[in-house]
C-alpha cells in the first residue's frame, strides 16, 4: 500500500452500498486513522483562519463527528440538526427529497440567536438535499450561514451548483467521480 498523502487515500469505496450501482464513500476509514483524522479537521478548518463564528452546525450523522472537532478547534458552540423525532425540546422542521420519498431534519429552535455566525458542516455533499433543509433551518432561526464544509464532493450529483446558487460559499476538501 503506497504512503497516504491525500485525504482521498484515507477514504474507503464500498461498492454496491446500500444499492446496487453506488459507490458508497465510506469516511469511516478517514476518522479512525489519527493523520487522516487530523488532517481532515485541519483542511476543513483552513478557509476559515481568523474568522470567529459563533456556531458548528453537524448534519447527522457523521457531521456530528466532523462538527464537534471542528466546534473544539474554533471555540464555538455545536448545534446537531438531527432526523426527524430525535431533539428532545422544541422544534422547527424541514422536508426534502431522497432518492425515493421524503425526509424531515430538525433543529432546536433556541438553538442559534438571530446574527450568530455559523459554519454548516457535513462528510458529503451528494444532491445538496440535506444540505439545503439544514441552512434554510439555520436561516430560520436568524443565523448568517458564512460556509458550508464537506469532506467529500461528489459533483455529478449537483450540490455544490445547488448550495452556491442560493450564494452559499461551498469547501470541499475533495471529489469522486461517478455515483
Ligand atoms: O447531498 P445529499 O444528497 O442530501 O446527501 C448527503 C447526505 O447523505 C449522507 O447522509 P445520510 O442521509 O445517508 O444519513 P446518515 O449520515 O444518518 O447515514 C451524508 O452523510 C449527507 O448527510
Ligand atoms: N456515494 C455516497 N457515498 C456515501 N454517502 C453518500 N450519500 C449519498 N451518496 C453517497
Amino acid at each position: 500500500m503506497p504512503r497516504k498523502t491525500e485525504i482521498k487515500d484515507y477514504i474507503r469505496t464500498i461498492v454496491d452500498f446500500p444499492h446496487e450501482g453506488i459507490m458508497f464513500r465510506d469516511v469511516t476509514t478517514l476518522f479512525a486513522d489519527p493523520r487522516g483524522f487530523r488532517m481532515a479537521i485541519d483542511q476543513l478548518l483552513h478557509p476559515y483562519a481568523g474568522v470567529r463564528f459563533d456556531k458548528v452546525v453537524g448534519l447527522e450523522a457523521r457531521g456530528f463527528i466532523l462538527g464537534g472537532a471542528v466546534a473544539h478547534q474554533l471555540s464555538a458552540g455545536f448545534v446537531p440538526i438531527r432526523k426527524k423525532g430525535k431533539l428532545p425540546g422544541a422544534v422547527i422542521s424541514e422536508e426534502y427529497q431522497l432518492e425515493y420519498g421524503e425526509a424531515v431534519v430538525e433543529i432546536h429552535d433556541d438553538a442559534i440567536e438571530a446574527g450568530e455566525k455559523v459554519l454548516l458542516v457535513d462528510d458529503l455533499l451528494a444532491t445538496g438535499g440535506t444540505a439545503e433543509a439544514g441552512i434554510k433551518l439555520v436561516e430560520r432561526l436568524g443565523g448568517q450561514i458564512i460556509g458550508c464544509a464537506f469532506v467529500i464532493d461528489l459533483p455529478e450529483l449537483g450540490g455544490r451548483k445547488r448550495l452556491e446558487a442560493m450564494d452559499m460559499d461551498v469547501h470541499a476538501l475533495c471529489a469522486f467521480e461517478g455515483l
